[in-house]
């Protein structure tokens, strides 16, 4: 089936909207793409519920805020959809994954913002959503989901030997997949989320563009080491953050390029702290999401972890794996095949997940 895939990820620079061809399984086959920027008054209203919904931290009524930032989400996602389908013609289902405002796992609490009746019914397709709860509500983490696709990526390569997929979004997650499939799978740290945050803070741009502050700047050694003592890198096996675990009060007062340089590091050497983890050390590395245009952040990652190819050298679309898995998470959905596995969400056992909302006023239905 067509399938549209929709990610707008953490560092709230808009909506990623791709279309696949697949059957769930190794059926893929990567059709247009598109993307919806938002304004700086929905980013305004975005990072507002963003922050009410740190500080509300699940407990009581929900921040008032968070209902005006849905419809943010709302009209964004049927804007780039109908773009999309306006262009490359009509899809059977649609993937969507709302706006991460919160995420707790530890208490079973994840909060993805947008209404997938509104998707639904603006663009007249069915939509498969929420397909974080399930995993959540069975012990899992409720993230990261893209592994599964990460995995049917690998086997379209034709990987031999073991492969990790790298996703360097707000916060960088990882994929390792081995010579017989095996998966691991864990948020691995930071990616850019803290750099954005510190380059928004001082008034110079949105981040480091082309990596060139991380370059202007020292690597302050003794920081660094203090960043990599935080308790989330004792832990073992599946495990996911929010994109505001990490505290930047320490920045405050030094030199940018310098704190820019450190958190690049930081990024990178969380990621190497993640070799730990896994069975083997992955004979490639695959860099995807944001970060990959990062030459600062590229560097610093093939200096700590060896070999490292772009998504885009392996004729892959790197800024839209994360939509294109929604959409691929969104078929398996349907087929009531597994999202997660203990080995990538920590779950109890292979579950399944997502929920199907029919548009209003359409009379074939799917499910
Ligand atoms: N040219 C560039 N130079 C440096 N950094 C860049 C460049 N382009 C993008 N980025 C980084 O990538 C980020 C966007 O990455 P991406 O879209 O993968 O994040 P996201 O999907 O919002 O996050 P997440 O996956 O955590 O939800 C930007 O905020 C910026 O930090
Ligand atoms: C809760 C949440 O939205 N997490 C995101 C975030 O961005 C990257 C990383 O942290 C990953 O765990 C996840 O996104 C992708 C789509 C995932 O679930 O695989």
């Amino acid at each position: 089936m067509r399938v549209m895939g929709f990610m707008s990820g953490t560092s709230l620079d808009g909506v990623d909207v791709a279309i696949i061809e697949t059957d769930g399984r190794d059926d893929v086959v990567q059709g247009a793409t598109g993307f919806a920027a938002f304004s700086d008054g929905e980013r305004a209203i975005l990072a507002r519920a963003t922050r009410d919904a740190l500080a509300w931290n699940g407990y009581g009524d929900q921040p008032a805020s968070l209902a005006g930032a849905a419809g943010v989400i709302e009209a964004a996602h049927v804007l780039a959809g109908r773009d999309l389908l306006s262009r490359c013609g009509p899809v059977d289902l649609i993937g969507f994954h709302g706006q991460t405002v919160l995420h707790r796992p530890e208490r079973g609490l994840t909060l993805q913002i947008g209404d997938p009746q509104v998707v639904a019914d603006g663009l007249g397709v069915p939509v498969v959503a929420q397909m974080r709860q399930d995993d959540l509500q069975a012990g899992g983490q409720g993230a990261p989901l893209v592994p599964a696709y990460h995995a049917a990526l690998a086997r379209s390569l034709g990987c031999l030997g073991p492969v990790a997929f790298l996703n360097i979004g707000g916060v960088a997650n990882l994929t390792w997949i081995g010579r017989d499939g095996a998966l691991v799978a864990f948020d691995t740290g930071p990616g850019n989320g803290l750099i954005d945050e510190v380059v928004q803070a001082r008034g110079v741009g949105r981040y480091d563009d082309g990596g060139r502050l991380a370059r202007a700047g020292q690597v302050d050694q003794e920081r660094l080491a203090k960043l990599l003592e935080h308790p989330y890198f004792r832990g073992r096996g599946a495990r996911s953050l929010d994109r505001y675990d990490f505290a930047l009060d320490w920045a405050e007062g030094r030199k940018l390029e310098d704190v820019v340089a450190t958190l690049t590091a930081f990024t990178a050497e969380a990621v190497g702290l993640a070799l730990d983890h896994l069975p083997d050390a992955p004979d490639i590395w695959v860099l995807c999401g944001g970060g990959a245009h990062n030459p600062a952040m590229v560097d610093a990652l093939r200096q700590r972890l060896g070999a490292c190819r772009l998504a885009s050298d392996l004729g892959l679309r790197g800024d839209y794996i994360e939509a294109e898995a929604m959409a691929y998470l969104a078929a398996r959905s349907l087929a009531g095949l597994p999202l997660t596995w203990p080995e990538t969400t920590g779950v109890r056992t292979a579950s399944t997940g997502g929920r199907l909302w029919q548009p209003a006023g359409v009379a074939h239905t799917l499910g």
